[in-house]
């Protein structure tokens, strides 16, 4: 515990100012301090929270977020080649990681997790996201996911859109309260499983036991801290196993995925919806206009609640055959917020080679994108007719 002090004491001091260098045993630690030079150009920074567990998605769905805005998601140019940061056009995309309060070696002496909120400085975080979205440009920290210690920082200048993702987005209050929408990515276990045996035995050489240790070693944490976020989302997209056939093995090959998103969301448009909006439809698709392999595909559609509030469940299981025939369940949906027919087949089709493009999760991810392009484009509109609304307090 004594560790864990010291350690807890070096981070509440670095987010007053550390000296870039510093910190004990040679390792390096971030110098940052809230610049207060940058001038706010006239747009409106809109933040957006994306919370999932590592592995989940999160940066599948940053590009395809990022796309609908226009113009590749990229690190910073000239930056640090470890920055987790993401630039485009419109949209910058900062990755929590970066507010870690403990590096790799402060966690393991102290046994703090990077789920455990005493391991993040959400005071820096709460500091540096409203900043932005005062229109201030911000020295962020960055913490190296190859070294495990915390770099030198970066500038964050204020963009159209701010997406803060990762474990705790809808964490701390403050923070949480500077959302203007809110996603949480609900990968079940199993699902969660057979992703994390694709990406890390094949990707990174580790053994299955190591895997399954991993999640194991995770879960308390991620259920005392993480999973709790899901109910102040305002959208929540869950990753399940399959229902149309039985068996672990089909878990990571076809997945049950549901849109859940409240209604009544300031700027947000309404939730998508199938044929008819409030009523309960199942739908199975005519095999002559979709193709569909076994074991098919399903959709359904339902008014609910979650977590006490009144929400749309939009639900597909299965998987397309042919991405360009998403069209034809395009024209089934309705307030999808596009800006031409069939513009949500075209973003799917774009990203084909994207995990999920021929499943419910990039289907839904590309619906929660144009949304979010519709709410910026709304909160925009509003904030220009009445621009002391621009102001954060
Ligand atoms: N929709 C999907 N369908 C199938 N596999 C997926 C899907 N999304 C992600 N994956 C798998 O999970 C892995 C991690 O995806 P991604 O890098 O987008 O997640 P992340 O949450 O950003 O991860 P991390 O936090 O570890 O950086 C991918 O390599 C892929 O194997
Ligand atoms: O949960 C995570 C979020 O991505 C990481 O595990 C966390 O950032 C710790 O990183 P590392 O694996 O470098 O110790």
């Amino acid at each position: 515990m004594a560790a864990f002090a010291a350690h807890m004491g070096a981070a509440a001091a670095t987010s007053l100012s550390w000296p870039s260098g510093g910190g004990s045993g040679g390792r390096r630690r971030a110098a940052f301090r809230v610049s207060c030079s940058a001038a706010w150009g006239g747009t409106t920074t809109v933040v957006i929270g994306l919370a999932a567990d590592s592995g989940c998605g999160k940066t599948t769905f940053m590009r395809r977020l990022t796309s609908v805005f226009g113009g590749d998601a990229e690190p910073p140019r000239g930056g640090n080649p470890d920055s987790n940061t993401l630039v485009s056009d419109a949209a910058t995309v900062i990755c929590l990681d970066d507010y870690h309060s403990l590096d790799r070696t402060g966690r393991k002496e102290t046994g703090v997790t990077a789920l455990d909120p005493r391991a993040n400085d959400f005071d820096l975080m709460y500091r540096q996201v409203k900043a932005i979205k005062q229109g201030r440009a911000v020295e962020k920290p960055i913490y190296n996911h190859a070294t495990g210690l915390l770099d030198p920082p970066e500038l964050i200048t204020p963009p159209k859109i701010l997406v803060i993702e990762g474990l705790h987005p809808m964490y701390d209050e403050r923070v949480r309260d500077l959302l203007d929408f809110s996603i949480y990515m609900d990968i079940s276990n199993e699902v969660k499983f057979a992703w994390k045996i694709n990406r890390d035995m094949a990707e990174r050489g580790h053994s299955l036991e190591s895997i399954k240790a991993s999640i194991e070693a995770r879960k308390p944490d991620f259920d005392a801290y993480i999973e709790p976020q899901k109910q102040y989302a305002d959208a929540v997209i869950e990753v399940l196993p399959t229902r149309l056939v039985s068996g672990d093995e089909e878990a990571g090959k076809v997945q049950r995925v549901k849109l859940i998103t409240k209604e009544g969301v300031k700027h947000f448009g309404g939730p998508a919806y199938l044929f008819d909006e409030g009523s309960t439809i199942s739908w199975t698709p005519c095999v002559r206009k979709l193709s569909c392999s076994y074991p098919g595909i399903k959709f359904a559609y339902s008014p609910d609640t979650y977590f006490g509030r009144e929400v749309s469940v939009l639900e597909m299981d299965g998987k397309f055959d042919k991405l360009d025939e998403l069209i034809y369940v395009e024209s089934h949906l309705s307030n999808l917020s596009t800006k031409y027919y069939g513009e949500v087949t075209q973003q799917m089709l774009k990203h084909a080679d994207f995990p999920g493009s021929n499943n419910g999760t990039g289907l839904f991810q590309t619906i929660v994108g144009l949304k979010i392009r519709d709410l910026y484009e709304q909160i925009v509109n509003e904030r220009a007719a009445s621009p002391a609304l621009a102001v954060v307090a």
